[in-house]
């Protein structure tokens, strides 16, 4: 099947440099509405920056399993470490994983606020938070432009993200050919959606993460070249009446002659303030028409979400995107 799905490419640029582009806008606003993922370009971020999360990620997880499980942390904190089928991320959305717990991605989180840091590698903790720093900059830019995109006063998502309980969650994929039963089909994350405002995704150049697009049909897509991954999260689709798309993706790496190529992502997550109301932006919803959501403080959002994905039982409140997933083609790629 021939296919037109691209995730388009936006240079940023211009708004990092303190210059309020309209193009940049226009470019922005138009991948918001029609993927909901883009390759940002022009970022700014130093590959030194980068370079160092790359090793901290490999520092940390190249470690046993045994020294990792010295930093799981009680699942209501989302912090520290997450071993391999702890967490099934398509119960966010009250779909049944094939069996339950399936995911073998492991994870480390960290965030605003108390934080859990291993004490290997040495180097983790400045690697990352400088990552982390960098990663909310970009954030911060894009909702700038976000702003201009849809109209509401420069200043709206300092009010409704001023204080945003951001989370960096630090993915890695990887299966010992053992493990890999043969004709098994394994998913490295559930399809989902993010929860919050906008994800800035790193991600290294390993095939595995795949998109839904509006043809029902899952596509691969990778990075480009010193290019940051960014989508779209629930509470965009909220604010404005799902017109900008909180897309569904989830990571399934190639299995080739029986072993998996390990991948490693890191993806920040800029959620809000938990206590912002979130309600639809007056101008997306039609005359005479009611939103499609009702308001909700993003912490209650993200509460609902994490309580299927961690806690094995369905989001009940997630009948719309439950929808989405059964309606595509089931393992179907381009
Ligand atoms: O590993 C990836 O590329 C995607 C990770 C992701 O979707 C997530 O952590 O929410
Ligand atoms: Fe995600």
């Amino acid at each position: 099947m021939v296919s037109d799905f691209v995730v388009p490419t936006v240079d940023i640029s211009a708004w990092v440099s303190g210059e309020r582009d309209e193009q940049t806008v226009r470019e922005l606003d138009l991948a918001c509405r029609t993927v909901g993922f883009v390759q940002i370009v022009g970022h700014g971020v130093p590959a030194e920056v980068t370079d160092g999360l790359a090793d901290a990620i490999d520092g940390f997880f190249g470690q046993s399993l045994e020294a990792k499980k010295r930093w799981i942390r009680p699942a209501s904190e989302n912090r520290g470490y997450s071993p391999p089928k702890s967490e099934s991320l398509s119960y966010s959305l009250g779909v049944d994983p094939v069996a339950r717990m399936n995911d073998y991605f492991e994870a480390y989180n960290i965030g605003v606020g108390k934080n859990t840091w291993p004490d290997e590698p040495t180097a983790f903790r400045p690697q990352v938070e400088a990552h982390f720093r960098e990663a909310r900059r970009v954030a911060e830019t894009l909702t700038s432009i976000f702003a201009a995109a849809l109209g509401v006063e420069p200043d709206f998502f300092d009010r409704i993200a001023g204080n945003s309980i951001d989370v960096l969650r630090m993915n890695n994929y990887a299966l010992e050919p053992g493990e890999i039963e043969p004709g098994a089909d394994l998913t490295g994350m559930g399809e989902h959606t993010d929860f919050g405002i906008v994800t800035v995704l790193w991600a290294d150049q390993v095939a595995g993460l795949q998109v839904l697009g509006t043809d029902n049909v899952w596509h691969d897509v990778q990075p480009a070249d010193g290019a940051l991954l960014v989508n779209l999260g629930d509470i965009s689709a909220r604010l404005t009446n799902d017109v900008w798309m909180s897309t569904l993706h989830r990571v399934k790496p190639p299995i080739v002659g029986g072993t998996i190529e390990r991948r490693r992502s890191a993806a920040f997550f800029h959620d809000g303030n938990g206590d912002a109301l979130i309600e639809t932006l007056p101008r997306f919803v039609p005359e005479g028409g009611v939103p499609l959501y009702e308001p909700i403080t993003v912490a209650e959002h993200i509460a609902a979400k994490l309580a299927g994905s961690r806690e094995g039982h369905k989001n009940t409140g997630a009948v719309r995107d439950a929808a989405r997933v059964l309606a595509a083609s089931p393992g179907v790629t381009r």
